[in-house]
C-alpha cells in the first residue's frame, strides 16, 4: 500500500538525548510491510539549540516544527501523539502535561519512578480520554510472539519450571558528571528502573501464559552505591514452585545467551545483544536436534511498538493489548516490592 495510504501518525518527540534519537531514526527507516505511515512532526528540547541540533541530524524530520520548551511542543495543534523520551524522574510530569494538553502519550520505560506515580498518570489518561502506553518495545518484536506461541500454545517444552534472565551493562559511574541519568537518584537511576525491568520482563513473558493471571511471591536483594541500585536480583516464585530470577548488574556484562527457560520437556536459550535487543532462540527438546529460530530486521525495532500504537489510535483505543495499562501497573508494583526488601529509594520518596 502507497505510504500515503497508511493511516498516518504525528510524532511530537520530547527529549533530545540517545533513545529519541534511536526512536526516530527506526520510524524513518524505509521498510517493506509498513502498516502506518509515521511522521516526525515537532520536536520538543530544553533549549531551542538542541532542539534545533535534534532535528538536523535527521533529514526526513528536517520539516519537523522544533521547539525550545516541551510545552510549547504539547500546544501544537499538528501533533498528535507525544514521544517522551527523558529520565525517569520526569515521565510522570511530562505524561500529565501532555496527556493535560489533550496528547496521546508514547512514555520510555521505565513508565514512572513507582506505582503511585503510575496510577495518578493512567488515572488522567483514563479522564481525558487519550491513548497511553509504556514504552516496552521488547514484547511488539516478532520473536517475542513467536516465542511466546511455541511456549504457551504450543508447548514445546512442556510445563515451564524456571526462567533466568539477566541484563548487565558495564557503566563507569564515577566518570559520568552527578548530572547524568545514570547516576543521579533523583532523576530514577538505579539498574533495576533502567535494565532490570527487561530481565523481570523476560521472567514475565517465559512464566506466564496469561499475563497477571498470579502474583508471584518475591525475594529480592539490592547492592546500594552512592544511593542507586548497581545490582538487583529477584526471585518470582509462582505455584507449584515455579520460579523465575531476574538479575541487574552496572558492573558486569550478560553473556549474548541472556535468557533460558526451562520446562519439563527442554530447555530455551535466548541469544542477543542485551535482554532489550533480543535476536534468536534456541529450543532444545530432550533426545531432538536443536532448532534455532533468527529473526533479522532492519534498524533496531523500535518500529513494531511504534506501528502497534499507530494501529490502536486509528482504531480509536485507548490502550494496547500487548502492553496494556494492567501491565504496567503490576511491573511498577513488582519493582516498588523489589525496592522495598532491596534498599533502593528515590530521593522524593524519602519522607512518605
Ligand atoms: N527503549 C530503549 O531501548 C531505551 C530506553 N531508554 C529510556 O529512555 C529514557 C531516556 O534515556 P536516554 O535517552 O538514555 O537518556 P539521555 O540522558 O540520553 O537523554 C534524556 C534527555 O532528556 C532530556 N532531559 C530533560 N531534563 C533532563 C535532566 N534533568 N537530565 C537529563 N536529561 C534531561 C534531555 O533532552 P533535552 O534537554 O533536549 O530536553 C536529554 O537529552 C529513560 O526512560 C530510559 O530508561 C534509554 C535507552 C534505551
Ligand atoms: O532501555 C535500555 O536499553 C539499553 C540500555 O543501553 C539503556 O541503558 C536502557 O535504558
Amino acid at each position: 500500500m502507497s505510504e500515503h495510504r497508511l493511516p498516518p501518525l504525528r510524532w511530537g518527540i520530547i527529549g533530545t538525548g540517545l533513545i529519541s534519537s534511536w526512536f526516530v531514526e527506526d520510524l524513518l527507516i524505509n521498510r517493506p510491510n509498513k502498516v502506518a505511515n509515521h511522521i516526525i512532526q515537532a520536536i520538543g528540547g530544553s533549549s531551542i539549540k538542541k532542539a534545533q541540533a535534534f532535528s538536523e541530524k535527521y533529514p526526513s524530520s528536517n520539516n519537523a516544527s522544533v521547539y525550545g520548551s516541551y510545552k510549547d511542543l504539547y500546544e501544537d495543534p499538528n501533533v498528535d501523539i507525544v514521544y517522551i523520551g527523558t529520565p525517569h524522574a520526569l515521565h510522570k510530569t511530562n505524561c500529565l502535561d501532555a496527556i493535560r494538553a489533550g496528547k496521546h502519550v508514547l512514555c520510555e520505560k521505565a513508565f514512572t519512578l513507582n506505582l503511585t506515580e503510575a496510577e495518578e498518570v493512567i488515572a488522567e489518561a483514563k479522564r481525558q480520554g487519550v491513548f497511553l502506553m509504556e514504552a516496552m518495545w521488547t514484547r511488539f518484536m516478532p520473536l517475542v510472539e513467536r516465542l511466546r506461541q511455541l511456549l504457551h500454545q504450543e508447548r514445546v517444552i512442556g510445563d515451564i519450571h524456571r526462567a533466568s534472565c539477566d541484563f548487565s551493562l558495564p557503566m563507569d559511574l564515577p566518570s559520568l558528571p552527578s548530572t547524568s541519568r545514570l547516576k543521579n537518584p533523583a532523576l530514577g537511576a538505579g539498574s533495576l528502573l533502567d535494565i532490570g525491568i527487561y530481565s523481570l520482563t523476560w521472567v514475565i513473558l517465559a512464566m506466564e501464559t496469561d499475563f497477571g493471571h498470579e502474583r508471584p511471591q518475591v525475594l529480592a536483594s539490592q547492592v546500594i552505591r552512592d544511593e542507586i541500585d548497581i545490582a538487583t536480583t529477584a526471585i518470582l516464585t509462582y505455584s507449584h514452585g515455579k520460579q523465575g530470577v531476574a538479575t541487574s548488574s552496572m558492573s558486569t556484562t550478560t553473556p549474548s545467551s541472556f535468557c533460558r527457560i526451562e520446562g519439563a520437556k527442554g530447555f530455551v536459550i535466548v541469544d542477543g545483544p542485551a535482554a532489550s535487543v533480543p535476536q534468536s532462540f534456541t529450543v532444545y527438546v530432550h533426545n531432538q536436534d536443536p532448532v534455532k529460530y533468527d529473526f533479522e530486521a532492519p534498524g533496531r525495532g523500535y518500529y513494531w511498538e511504534a506501528d502497534a500504537v499507530a494501529l490502536d489510535i486509528a482504531a480509536n483505543k485507548k490502550e494496547n493489548s500487548v502492553m496494556p495499562w494492567t501491565e504496567t501497573i503490576r511491573i511498577m508494583s513488582l519493582m516498588d516490592e523489589i525496592r522495598c526488601q532491596g534498599g533502593a529509594v528515590f530521593p522524593i520518596e524519602e519522607n512518605v
